[in-house]
C-alpha cells in the first residue's frame, strides 16, 4: 500500500514537473524565474521521492493509548504528522492519506512523532508497547523483529521483554553491522541508537561537540543530524544550507550517498581546503610545512605581509600633470597611506581613501603654488579651481601609474604567490621566525595561472581564504566577466534576429520576429536558465554563510581553517564530530577547549557516544593499548560485538615483507569478498611503503593521482597510508610495519590507533622489525 501510495506521489510530481518544463512563460525575467524556482522545486521532490525506494518503511510503534503527551521539541514543531494514533508506521518519509482526511499513513523518522522508535526501552518505554522492525528487499519484507515493551503484553504473548543489552532492535542491528562493506557509507535510520538520537536531535542553536571513540558513529550521527534539521528548521536552513566538512576528498566521496539517500540535497560536502571558489588545491606538502601555515601566527604574518603592499617612495617622483609639476613624496604618501589604514577597511576597498587623500593634497599644493597672490597673501583660486585641479589629478593615467604601484590592488592569489617566492618579502613578513621555518614557506616561481591547483596545497587554499578577507573583495572581474557575457548574448541574438529577418518568403501580412523582439529581449529569453540551489550558489561564493556547519573529523583542523569555518557561520550553528585521540595532523587539536574558546568563550556542550559499532572486540582490545600510550586516563569505545576472529601479528624481514603483506590481503579479499562484490580489504602502511604493495597486489596505489586526489573505493584491495584511510571502514585490514607508521610522525600513536581500528571484522598485522610495545597484545597471541 505504502509503496502504491509513493508512486502515485512519483507520478503526479513527474507531471508536474513535465507541465511546469513545457509552459510558455511571459518571457519576463521575473516569469522566467519563477518558472525556473518551481521546476527546481518539483526536481527535487522527484529526487527526495526516488531516494527512499529502498526500504521505505521500516519500522511499526504499537502505543498504549493512555500515553502521555510527548515532550516539546526544539524550534519549529515540524510536522505534527500522527502524535493522536496508536499504531504508526516509520519510514524515509511521510505519507499522507489524501482519501481519509489526510492521516498519516508513513510518518518521517524525523517527526516528533517516531522519537519513541529510537528511544523507548523497556525500563522507559515511552508509551510504546511493542517495537517491529521491519527488515526489506526491493518491494518484498524478509525479516520481522518484534520487541516487547510492556512488561503486561510481554507475560500475554509468552515473550520475554526484551532489552538485555540496552540496544535498540538488536537484531537488526546486529545483521547491519556484520554485512559486508562496499566502499561507500550507509545510512543508519532504521536502527539509530538511543545516545545517537540524542546527539541527532538536539537544538540547532550554538556549538554542539560530539566527541566518541573510533566506530560510535559519529559521522553517521552528524549526516542524520544534518537531514534532522533540515526537515526541523526547512525554511531557515533549505534558504542559507547546510555545509559539512571532511578531512579530504575521499571522505567525501565515502560518505556522499548518505544524505542523498535520505532525501537531502542542500547540503554542500566540502573539505576546508576546497572552499575557496575555483581553486581544487591539490599539492601535497610536508607535513611540517602543512602544520605551519595552519599555525594561528600566520593571521599576523598575512596581515603584515598586506601592509607591506603599501608602500612608501624611496625618493620622490616627479611628473607632469597638465604641463604642471607635480611631485610625489613621501610625506603625501605617508599622510594617505595612514588616512586609508585609519579606515580599517580591507585593502582593495582603503585604496579608494589612499588616492583621494593623495590626489587633494596634491591639488591642495597645486593651488597653493599656482594661485598663490604674492601681493594680498590670500589665494586668487577658488573652491572650483580646486576641483578641477584634483579632477585633472585624478584622470592622469602617470600619476594613476604611480598609485597603483604604491598601493596595488591584489587578489588573494596574487599576494600570497608574490609572499611565498619572494625571499625578501617573506622575511619582511616573518621578522623574528627561524630561517628553516621561512624555507618551509618559500616557493619558486609561481605559475601564470594563478589558479593552478597543483601549485596551491589545502593548506594554502585555507590562507587565501584569510587574505581575501585582509584584501575585501574586489568584484571588477566578476562585473567586467558578466557585462562580456551579456554582450555575448546579444549579439547572438542579434544574429538570430538578422537570419530571420533574411527569410525572402515571409509573409508580409505577418509580424516578423523582428517587429516584436530586439536583440536585448531576445538574449533575456535565451539565457540559460540556473537551477542553482542554495549548495551550489554556496560552493561558488566564498562570502556564503551557512545556516548550520557540521565538521567532521574535527580534530584534524587547523587554528587558520577554524577561522575559515567560524567566518562562514557567523550564527554559531555547529556541530562539530571528532576524537583527539585520532588527531594526525601536525596543527590539529588536542583540546576543544582552546579550539573554541577564542570564538565561543565556554558557550558550548559536549555530548559523548561511548559504544563501537564498527571495531569487533577482539581488535579493539589491541587498540585499547594503544589509546593507554596516548592518553591513559582516556576509556576506549566498548565493542557491540565479537567478530569470531582473533587479529593476527606476521614477522618478515624486510625482503620478504611485501609478499608477506600481499599474502595476508590476498587471504583476506578470499575471506571477505562475497559473491555480490561487497567486502573491502584495505592494506595500510606508511607513505614511503604504498606504491610498492599495491605494485605487487596489482591494484592502484591511492590517492590515484592529482587530478582525481582519492582513494579508489570500488576496489575491493585499497593500498593507502593511514591518513587516506581516517573516517573509512573494511571489512579487513592489513596493517604493514607498524614501528613505521609510528616513527613517521609526531603523532604516530594516534595515526597507529587509527589503523588499528578501520576493520569491521579481521585485522593481520605485518611487522618486519620487532613489534612495537604497545602491541604486545598480539605477540601474545
Ligand atoms: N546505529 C547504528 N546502526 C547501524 N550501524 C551503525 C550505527 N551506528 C554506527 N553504525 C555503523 O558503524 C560504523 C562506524 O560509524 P562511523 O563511521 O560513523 O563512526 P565514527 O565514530 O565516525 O568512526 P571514526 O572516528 O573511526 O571515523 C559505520 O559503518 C556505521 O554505519
Amino acid at each position: 500500500m505504502l509503496y502504491g501510495k509513493l508512486d502515485e506521489r512519483r507520478a503526479e510530481t513527474a507531471g508536474l514537473l513535465a507541465r511546469v518544463l513545457r509552459e510558455e512563460t511571459t518571457g519576463t525575467p521575473q516569469a522566467v524565474s519563477e518558472r525556473d524556482a518551481a521546476a527546481q522545486m518539483y526536481s527535487e521532490q522527484l529526487a527526495t521521492l526516488s531516494a527512499v525506494e529502498q526500504g521505505l518503511c521500516f519500522g511499526r510503534l504499537d502505543l498504549d493509548p493512555d500515553r502521555p503527551p510527548p515532550p516539546s521539541i526544539d524550534g519549529d514543531p515540524g510536522p505534527i504528522e500522527g502524535l493522536d494514533q496508536d499504531v504508526l508506521y516509520v519510514g524515509r518519509l511521510g505519507l499522507l492519506d489524501d482519501q481519509h482526511d489526510y492521516e498519516p499513513l508513513l510518518v518521517d523518522w524525523r517527526a516528533p512523532a517516531a522519537r519513541p522508535y529510537y528511544t523507548a526501552t523497556a525500563a522507559s518505554p515511552d508509551g510504546v508497547r511493542r517495537r517491529r522492525h521491519i527488515r526489506s528487499r526491493s518491494r518484498r519484507v524478509t525479516a520481522v523483529d518484534d520487541e516487547i515493551l510492556d512488561l503486561e503484553e510481554a507475560a500475554r504473548v509468552g515473550a520475554t521483554a526484551t532489552q538485555r543489552t540496552g540496544l535498540t532492535g538488536e537484531a537488526v542491528l546486529l545483521a547491519a553491522l556484520s554485512a559486508g562493506r562496499t566502499g561507500r557509507m550507509g545510512d543508519i535510520v532504521a536502527t539509530i541508537q538511543g545516545e545517537q538520537d540524542r546527539v541527532i536531535r538536539s537544538s540547532a542553536n550554538g556549538v554542539v561537540v560530539v566527541e566518541g571513540g573510533p566506530g560510535t558513529g559519529k559521522t553517521a550521527v552528524a549526516l542524520h543530524r544534518a537531514a534532522y534539521l533540515l526537515y526541523t528548521h526547512r525554511r531557515q536552513l533549505a534558504r542559507r544550507g547546510v555545509l559539512v566538512v571532511g578531512p579530504n576528498p575521499t571522505f567525501l566521496r565515502y560518505i556522499e550517498q548518505v544524505l542523498p539517500s535520505l532525501g537531502e540535497t542542500s547540503v554542500l560536502l566540502s573539505t576546508v581546503g576546497e572552499l575557496y571558489p575555483g581553486l581544487a588545491a591539490h599539492r601535497h606538502e610536508p607535513a611540517a610545512a602543512a602544520a605551519l601555515k595552519g599555525h594561528v601566527d600566520m593571521a599576523k604574518v598575512l596581515a603584515t605581509a598586506v601592509r607591506d603592499r603599501q608602500e612608501l617612495p624611496r625618493r620622490p617622483i616627479r611628473l607632469h600633470v597638465d604641463g604642471e609639476p607635480v611631485v610625489v613624496d613621501r610625506d603625501v604618501v605617508a599622510q594617505a597611506r595612514t588616512r586609508a589604514r585609519r579606515t580599517r577597511r580591507p585593502h582593495n576597498d582603503a585604496k579608494r581613501t589612499f588616492v583621494r587623500e593623495v590626489v587633494d593634497q596634491l591639488a591642495r599644493r597645486e593651488v597653493d603654488r599656482v594661485g598663490r597672490d604674492v601681493q594680498g597673501g590670500g589665494n586668487l583660486l577658488d573652491r572650483g579651481d580646486l576641483a578641477d585641479v584634483r579632477a585633472g589629478l585624478r584622470a592622469d593615467p602617470d600619476l594613476r601609474a604611480v598609485l597603483d604601484e604604491l598601493w596595488p590592488t591584489l587578489t588573494p592569489p596574487r599576494l600570497l604567490a608574490d609572499l611565498w617566492t619572494s625571499p625578501q618579502r617573506l622575511r619582511a613578513a616573518t621578522r623574528g621566525w627561524s630561517g628553516a621555518d621561512r624555507d618551509l614557506l618559500a616557493r619558486d616561481a609561481a605559475p601564470a595561472d594563478l589558479l593552478d591547483g597543483a601549485w596551491w596545497s589545502s593548506a594554502d587554499a585555507v590562507l587565501l581564504d584569510e587574505v581575501a578577507e585582509l584584501l575585501g573583495e574586489d568584484d571588477t572581474a566578476a562585473r567586467e566577466a558578466e557585462e562580456r557575457k551579456r554582450e555575448a548574448d546579444e549579439a547572438y541574438a542579434a544574429g538570430v534576429l538578422e537570419i530571420l529577418a533574411m527569410e525572402e518568403d515571409w509573409d508580409p501580412e505577418l509580424l516578423r520576429p523582428t517587429d516584436v523582439v530586439d536583440a536585448s529581449v531576445l538574449a533575456d529569453r535565451t539565457r540559460e536558465a540556473t537551477y542553482a540551489s542554495a549548495a551550489e550558489r554556496a560552493a561558488d561564493d566564498r562570502t556564503w554563510t551557512f545556516g548550520h556547519v557540521i565538521v567532521d573529523e574535527a580534530q584534524e583542523l587547523s587554528p587558520m581553517a577554524w577561522r575559515v569555518l567560524m567566518r562562514r557561520c557567523p550564527s554559531r550553528s555547529m556541530t562539530l564530530v571528532g576524537d583527539v585521540a585520532q588527531t594526525g595532523a601536525r596543527g590539529g587539536a588536542s583540546s576543544w577547549a582552546e579550539v573554541l574558546s577564542p570564538y565561543v568563550a565556554a558557550r558550548w556542550r559536549r555530548e559523548v557516544l561511548t559504544v563501537n559499532y564498527r571495531t569487533p572486540a577482539e581488535i579493539m582490545a589491541v587498540a585499547a593499548d594503544v589509546l593507554a600510550a596516548i592518553d591513559p586516563t582516556a576509556t576506549p569505545p566498548e565493542s557491540v560485538r565479537e567478530s569470531g576472529v582473533a587479529p593476527r601479528a606476521v614477522a618478515a624481514d624486510e625482503a620478504g615483507l611485501v609478499e608477506a603483506a600481499a599474502a595476508a590481503a590476498r587471504a583476506a579479499r578470499e575471506a571477505v569478498v562475497d559473491v555480490e562484490g561487497a567486502g573491502r580489504v584495505a592494506v595500510l602502511a606508511p607513505g614511503e611503503r604504498v606504491d610498492g604493495l599495491a605494485a605487487a597486489l596489482g591494484v592502484a596505489a591511492g590517492p590515484t593521482g592529482a587530478a582525481d586526489p582519492t582513494v579508489d573505493l570500488a576496489a575491493e584491495v585499497v593500498v593507502s597510508e593511514v591518513a587516506d584511510a581516517k573516517g573509512l571502514e573494511f571489512d579487513a585490514v592489513v596493517l604493514v610495519d607498524p614501528a613505521g607508521v609510528v616513527d613517521a610522525s609526531p603523532r604516530g600513536l594516534n595515526d597507529l590507533y587509527v589503523a588499528l581500528t578501520r576493520a569491521t571484522r579481521s585485522l593481520v598485522v605485518v611487522h618486519p622489525d620487532a613489534l612495537p610495545t604497545v602491541l604486545g597484545r598480539l605477540d601474545a597471541a
